[in-house]
């Protein structure tokens, strides 16, 4: 249960709900208790005074008959529409709270998550988390409540019968969930695994369905996909058959508990201690009593499945970022001025170096190309700048600051980025060049994609701006996908531009076309370029060449190695 102690922290602003939802569901279960109760009474006591030929008052349990009808069917509406709303409120809550712990491990510490599993525990792994609340803690609390009262229901008329039910409901409510519980303990763990790998062989799947038809290799995926569904429907099926077995173990110690009371209560009517329609309606109270009891199994059960899914959360929640924040951090940057004092860097896990010992100085409005074989640590270079990663040695300066000093919002406020892996959301294009500038006017959009080149394209189209541009951006070709991030460079107005081989992949004619963009958008800024092609090392100061994490030259293009000329690619 150590895994559930830090939720109650987050369950804390919805106790007012669950103390609202526990009031009404115990008022629901003590009406419909009371009304198989007194309808035991009534029909007794009508039946014998009928027999005696005497007449009696059944205005009253009439009253309450009807009284508690009506308030069982309400309260059943209404609880069921208060935890729906709190269990509601509590996942969206749950569901920022891990968004707000995930944001910042982003990208360095989520590179070991399959997207997949990451979305299997945003939905599914928070979705049981609800399990808790409605399932578990609102049935203990009603259940508790109401053992109290209905033990003091009985020793108001005998001690035995007390004690008697006593043991039958903490049987029912004590010791079959806990059984359950350890029964369940393994399957549930295994659920969540099996439904996460289930979840993430399906997406893969679906977004590399192309290729898997290419290959020939859709059979192999769809066989791995069914046996993770036969392995998840097999402990699916295991917890299934215990919830048959805990289920009818609770009528069994009802109906025990029934045939018990009869043993007990039947003498105490031939004595007369006890009138006949009190024996009917200890009979009737003790069969719905196990209602209150009837929950917990199954809830117990189900804490397996909650207890992964709590550890699944907290691995990521409790995960530290890759880089933290400053406690005091400096001023936003006033001054562009880049500068890589001897920066080392190797990922973690990595046999090499990224980089070793760069230093690169980059003035404000200056622009430097950076060059090098595939794997020389390019892109490196930019991850470190965006401060995605810490340097293992040496120190990055912005404006004189180093960047650790900033906040990391701050600083990539101060950056743009082009790159080959332009990221469009599944929205309309003016949503996704909002993403840049969220308060931009249409004059404004219109414009940066003017620059862009791309506002004839989009103008052109059927529903202009609010075209949908599908998952990833797939309605949209590559150059189009490219020009909408130089929009949304020139929409975020930073002062530091990062291209990453912003025209890699794109024919010549649309190279150009892009260039001629690019060109417009790194006017006034502090440029740093990756690229594998000549165009563009025109616009350049300086050029500097990596070779595995090393610098192997710095100057003009005249220093680029033949072997690295040879690699860039003409036009
Ligand atoms: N996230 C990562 N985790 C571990 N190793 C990485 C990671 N990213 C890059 N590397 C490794 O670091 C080295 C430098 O990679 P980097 O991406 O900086 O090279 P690059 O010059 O940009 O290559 P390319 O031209 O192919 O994009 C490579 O050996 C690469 O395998």
């Amino acid at each position: 249960m150590n895994e559930l102690r830090p939720l109650w922290r987050l369950f804390r602003p919805y106790r007012g709900w669950m103390l609202f939802g526990t009031l009404v569901a115990l008022l629901t279960l003590l009406a419909n208790v009371a009304l198989m109760a007194a309808a035991g009474w009534f029909l007794t006591a009508m039946a014998t005074a009928g027999a005696a030929g005497v007449t009696i008052n059944y205005f009253t349990p009439a009253a309450l008959i009807r009284g508690s009808a009506i308030l069982r069917t309400v309260g059943r509406y209404g609880e069921r529409l208060i935890n729906h709303e709190a269990t509601f409120r509590l996942i969206a809550g749950l569901r920022v709270w891990f968004y707000r712990h995930l944001e910042p491990l982003a990208p360095a510490r989520l590179q070991q998550y399959h997207s997949g599993d990451l979305l299997s525990r945003i939905r599914a792994d928070i979705d049981a988390l609800d399990t808790l609340y409605v399932r578990v803690l609102i049935p203990l609390a009603v259940a508790g409540l109401s053992l109290l009262l209905f033990t003091g229901f009985l020793l108001f008329h005998h001690p035995v019968l007390a004690l008697t039910g006593l043991g039958f409901w903490l049987l029912a409510g004590v010791g079959l969930p806990l059984w359950s519980q350890v029964r369940g303990r393994e399957p549930g763990r295994r659920i969540a695994a099996d439904e996460a790998a289930l979840r993430a062989a399906v997406i893969d799947g679906v977004q590399g369905l192309a290729e898997l038809g290419v290959y020939g290799a859709a059979e192999h995926q769809a066989q791995r996909i069914a046996t993770l569904s036969r392995d998840l429907i097999a402990e699916q099926g295991r917890l299934s058959s215990d919830q048959g077995l805990t289920q009818a173990g609770v009528g069994l110690c009802a109906n025990l508990s029934l045939w018990l009371l009869l043993w007990i209560a039947i003498p105490l009517v031939d004595d007369g201690r006890l009138m006949p329609p009190h024996l009917a309606m200890l009979a009737l109270f003790t069969l719905a009593s196990f209602e209150s009891v009837a929950p917990l199994a199954p809830a117990f059960q189900m804490l397996g499945r909650t207890q992964a899914a709590a550890r699944r959360l907290f691995a990521i929640v409790d995960t530290k970022p890759a880089v933290s924040e400053p406690s005091a951090p400096s001023p936003r940057p006033e001054r562009f001025d880049i500068e890589f004092r001897d920066v080392s860097f190797t990922y973690p896990g990595a046999s090499r170096p990224a980089l070793s010992g760069i230093r690169l100085a980059v003035p404000q409005g200056g622009r430097v190309a950076v060059i090098g074989a595939t794997g020389s640590g390019k892109s490196t270079l930019f991850n470190l700048l965006l401060r995605f990663w810490t340097p293992d040695a040496g120190s990055i300066h912005l404006g004189g600051y180093d960047i650790l000093d900033f906040h990391g919002d701050d600083l990539r406020r101060s950056i743009a980025v082009v790159s080959q892996h332009t990221h469009l959301f599944a929205a309309s294009i003016r949503e996704n060049l909002r993403i840049a500038a969220p308060e931009a006017s249409q004059e404004a959009l219109e414009s940066a994609c003017r620059v862009a080149q791309i506002h004839d394209f989009i103008a052109g189209l059927p529903e202009g701006y609010d075209t949908w541009v599908g998952e990833t951006g797939v309605r949209l070709s590559g150059g189009q996908g490219r020009r909408i991030a130089v929009a949304r460079a020139l929409l975020k107005d930073a002062p530091i531009l990062l291209l990453d081989e912003p025209t890699e992949g794109l024919d010549a004619d649309t190279e150009r076309e892009l260039m001629r963009a690019l060109d417009t958008l790194m006017v006034g800024r502090t440029v740093l370029l990756i690229t594998h092609r000549p165009a563009g090392l025109d616009w350049v100061d300086q050029v500097l060449v990596l070779d595995q994490g090393r610098e192997l030259a710095r100057g003009d293009v005249s220093v680029i190695p033949s072997a690295l000329q040879t690699h860039l690619l003409p036009l």
